[in-house]
């Protein structure tokens, strides 16, 4: 194998807690005005990254965003001191002050749309940050996501940064939950597949009870601004059916890597011809599409949502083989459980399960996929990455330190009004931005 893929999960942030933001994301209904515990979260997230990496899988680490959004409360006319606007905000408007304070880019699959090097005529990595369309406290994440990975990917003649699309409902764009490549070595040309909820000017029916987040005319813009040849992109539609029944992003539902595309029977619309348009094209690589397409019987579309099976990493070892990355509600869940265990040990591409308590975070519909956002990159590139935001022993202890210091055990809404937690959280993404040498990306900073 060649090329690298390098995982960049979210930091949690200091103001994690639960809001039922996300009409359409049925945990995050679920759980609105559950008692959020924001330590334990990062300290779930870093556990995962430092397991990972333990194993051999290259990781890093994106920092969370300044939350309570204070610029966007000002926007929106609250004045006076910073406690004057957090009082008045959460007399005046608590829900807005809770969508503004939302940890919510912890969920770095959504960050960005990313194309490898090998895809690209200029032959670069490029960047499309999320414009995150569909939700008011994730739509205010862009900016400051491309300050941080234009601070981690620097070197212009290796990576080109996009700015989001335009903020309205045509382009709603949601990164890399919708994205898949499909291919062989990490920095080989690859098929890259964009899987799209709707498509705004004509196409086939949409779902009708819950948003289609990612549209058709979002997709096709990124793979121009990424430079992509046609004949090696695909774009397919999500089953609108499973959209209304809580698959809110194709993660949800499907995942892949290498050749392999690990999804459940219902995934795509018109799926037969999806898989099919997808094996064409890798056929022009010289490739063959591994399709693991889990039948209905075994598990269901309400299973998956409620165990997030498919919303797993599936890592390639040295060895060739695949680990798969899954939730502890998977492993809580007989049926799946017995699924991945089968799916195991029957001598097919994944081989191995490795299973991680993410509760605060899947809580809020993000499991262990959504926790990261893929780059692949070859040896150039990769040497080219800022390396204080890889993880190893040293940051792994570092940051942990650094979430007991700052970081609270328990978290309500009623506790964004504090000052107090206004200025923990700017002290403490003071010394992040240190410990991970990312200068001044956030608005407070500037
Ligand atoms: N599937 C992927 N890739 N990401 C999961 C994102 C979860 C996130 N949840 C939230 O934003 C809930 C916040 C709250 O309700 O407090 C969302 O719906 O956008």
């Amino acid at each position: 194998m060649s090329g690298y893929e390098i995982n960049f999960d979210g930091l949690v942030g200091l103001t994690h807690h639960y809001a039922g933001l996300s009409f359409g994301n049925e945990a995050s209904t679920r759980h609105q005005n559950s008692v959020s515990n924001p330590q334990l979260a990062a300290r779930q997230g870093l556990l995962k990254m430092k397991t990972l990496a333990d194993l051999g899988h290259p990781q890093a680490v994106l920092p969370p965003q300044e939350r309570p959004h204070l610029p966007m409360l000002r926007r929106l006319g609250f004045s006076g001191s910073d406690e004057t606007v957090l009082a008045q905000a959460m007399r005046q408007a608590p829900q807005l002050l809770s969508a503004l304070s939302s940890a919510s880019a912890m969920w770095t699959a959504n960050a960005a749309t990313v194309s490898p090097s090998a895809d690209s005529a200029d032959g670069r990595v490029h960047f499309t940050a999320a414009n995150l369309n569909n939700k008011f406290h994730r739509a205010i994440e862009a900016p400051t996501t491309s300050a941080i990975l234009r601070a981690i990917f620097r070197d212009e003649r290796y990576f080109s940064h996009h700015e989001a699309l335009p903020q309205v409902a045509l382009f709603g764009d949601e990164g890399a939950a919708n994205h898949n490549r499909l291919g062989g070595d990490y920095d080989r040309r690859s098929v890259q597949v964009f899987v799209y909820g709707q498509q705004q000017f004509g196409g086939e029916p949409g779902p009708q009870r819950y948003p289609a987040r990612q549209t058709r005319e979002a997709s096709e813009a990124i793979a121009r601004l990424h430079q992509l040849e046609a004949q090696h992109t695909v774009f397919v539609q999500q089953n609108p059916q499973v959209i209304d029944r809580g698959v809110f992003h194709n993660d949800v539902i499907a995942v892949s890597n290498q050749q392999v595309l690990f999804h459940h029977q219902l995934a795509f619309l018109h799926q037969e011809q999806a898989l099919d348009s997808i094996r064409r094209s890798m056929a022009l690589l010289e490739q063959d599409l591994v399709a693991i397409d889990v039948p209905d019987d075994r598990v269901s579309v309400d299973d998956a949502v409620a165990t997030y099976l498919f919303n797993s990493q599936i890592l390639t070892r040295p060895d060739g083989k695949m680990t798969i990355v899954v939730p502890e509600e998977s492993r809580q869940h007989r049926g799946v459980w017995n699924y991945l265990s089968e799916m195991a040990a029957s001598g097919g591409p994944i081989d191995d399960i490795r299973v991680f308590d993410l509760r605060e975070s899947m809580r809020n519909g993000g499991g262990p996929a959504c926790l990261r956002l893929r780059v692949a990159l070859n040896e150039t590139e990769r040497q080219a990455v800022n390396p204080q935001v890889m993880m190893n022993d040293s940051l792994f202890a570092t940051l942990n330190q650094w979430v007991d210091r700052y970081y609270r055990d328990r978290l309500t809404q009623a506790d964004l009004a504090d000052p107090q937690l206004l200025r923990e959280g700017r002290e403490a993404l003071d010394a992040l931005t240190a410990i991970l040498g990312l200068g001044s990306v956030y608005p407070f900073q500037q």
